[in-house]
């Protein structure tokens, strides 16, 4: 036998184990996607992926080979990815508002692959989750600009479902004309409140008059419908490129920060986040009506080495001038520090829920 059928007969054999073995992995993958669905998580785990690359590359010993070895990793956790992408294909994702919306946006980012379902408001994308209509919902929890939203919080106060993800939306301002408009024709401009407050200073400048509308993807669509070259709406590029309307200025928001948060929730609560130190958890909870008892339960969080992130108070709708608490802090709640921790909180609320936990915050492009 010459060397090359000796080599082959050996690659020959390295296959069929490696089939059997690339079969174990990618049923693995299934029950990762499963898992995943069910929970409302992306597919894509940068920290995971970093961690079997380098755990994994330290197993060669050829130094030549190894750079080829971690290509290897990247390809085969591809194939992993678009196996698991087949699996969850059509994960019904709930979210408020119109295509084209920054709801919508998130959404089709965090969940490519998913089947989008618009709802009219946040209530109704948060209740089809609870009713098993949609696997998950994206909704806004925060604005850079606006504060927090209300409504959403009060949806995770009341209602049953967990945050396992979230997710910060980067959102840049364009003035969008119908085809052939320009700058200059420009008169008034359509968008929401908030959009038109961001561009506060652009609009001012230009002396445009302005007409408020639910969303900015209503108000792209309305500019299209009207066809009057005299009008222009404020929204992204890729609401421009949906309702067929062209870029007529660029980037006019104030803030180069203008920023919202979206949390993906969903039915199932996903137990275990990673451990790496990025953790984040979410609490909700009433205080006992004593003296100190909200400065306690604060010091609580504090003796036990979380870093609280954030503190807000909302009124509770049945309940005049009674108020409930939203806290946001760094850590692994999950672990024994993490309940004890809890167990003594406990002892200061009348009511006290995690409303979520995830182990990083990951930042969405808008285009
Ligand atoms: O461990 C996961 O979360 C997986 O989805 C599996 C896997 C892999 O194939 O190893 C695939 C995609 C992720 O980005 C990370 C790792």
């Amino acid at each position: 036998m010459d060397k090359l059928q000796e080599a082959r007969l050996q690659i020959n054999e390295i296959d069929s184990e490696m089939a059997a073995l690339f079969e174990r992995r990618m049923q693995a993958a299934r029950v990762i996607a499963e898992y995943k669905k069910e929970r409302g998580l992306q597919i894509y785990d940068a920290k995971r992926e970093q961690a079997v690359i380098e755990k994994n590359a330290a197993y060669i010993k050829d130094p030549d080979i190894r750079s080829y070895y971690v290509r290897f990793l990247q390809d085969e956790m591809a194939v992993s990815k678009r196996y698991q992408e087949h699996i969850i294909s059509g994960v019904k994702v709930a979210y408020s508002g119109i295509e084209g919306a920054y709801a919508n946006i998130a959404a089709k980012q965090i969940f490519p692959y998913g089947k989008l379902i618009s709802y009219r408001d946040f209530k109704a994308a948060y209740e089809a989750v609870e009713r098993g209509e949609c696997d998950c919902c994206v909704l806004p929890i925060e604005n850079s600009y606006a504060g927090e939203v209300g409504q959403v919080m009060d949806l995770m106060f009341q209602g049953s479902l967990y945050v396992n993800g979230l997710y910060t939306l980067r959102i840049t301002h364009h003035l969008l004309g119908v085809p052939g408009a320009s700058g200059k024709d420009i008169k008034t401009v359509v968008s929401h409140p908030q959009a038109l407050a961001q561009c506060a200073e652009y609009i001012r400048e230009h002396g445009y008059q302005t007409i408020e509308y639910a969303n900015t993807a209503k108000a792209a669509k309305a500019v299209k419908d009207g066809c009057d070259k005299s009008v222009a709406a404020i929204a992204s590029a890729e609401t421009a490129r949906l309702y067929g309307l062209e870029q007529l200025d660029h980037d006019i928001n104030e803030s180069a920060l203008n920023s919202t948060r979206f949390a993906v929730f969903s039915r199932v609560e996903n137990k275990k986040v990673n451990t790496t130190g990025d953790s984040r958890f979410m609490l909700m909870f009433t205080v006992k009506n004593e003296a100190g008892a909200l400065a306690q339960a604060l010091n609580v969080l504090s003796s036990y080495g979380f870093n609280m992130r954030a503190l807000r108070s909302r009124p509770m709708k049945d309940l005049a001038w009674e108020y409930y608490f939203y806290i946001e802090a760094e850590g692994d709640e999950t672990g024994q520090n993490g309940s004890d921790m809890l167990r003594h909180l406990g002892l200061h609320c009348d009511m006290l829920k995690v409303v979520g936990h995830f182990s990083d915050e990951v930042i969405l492009q808008e285009d």
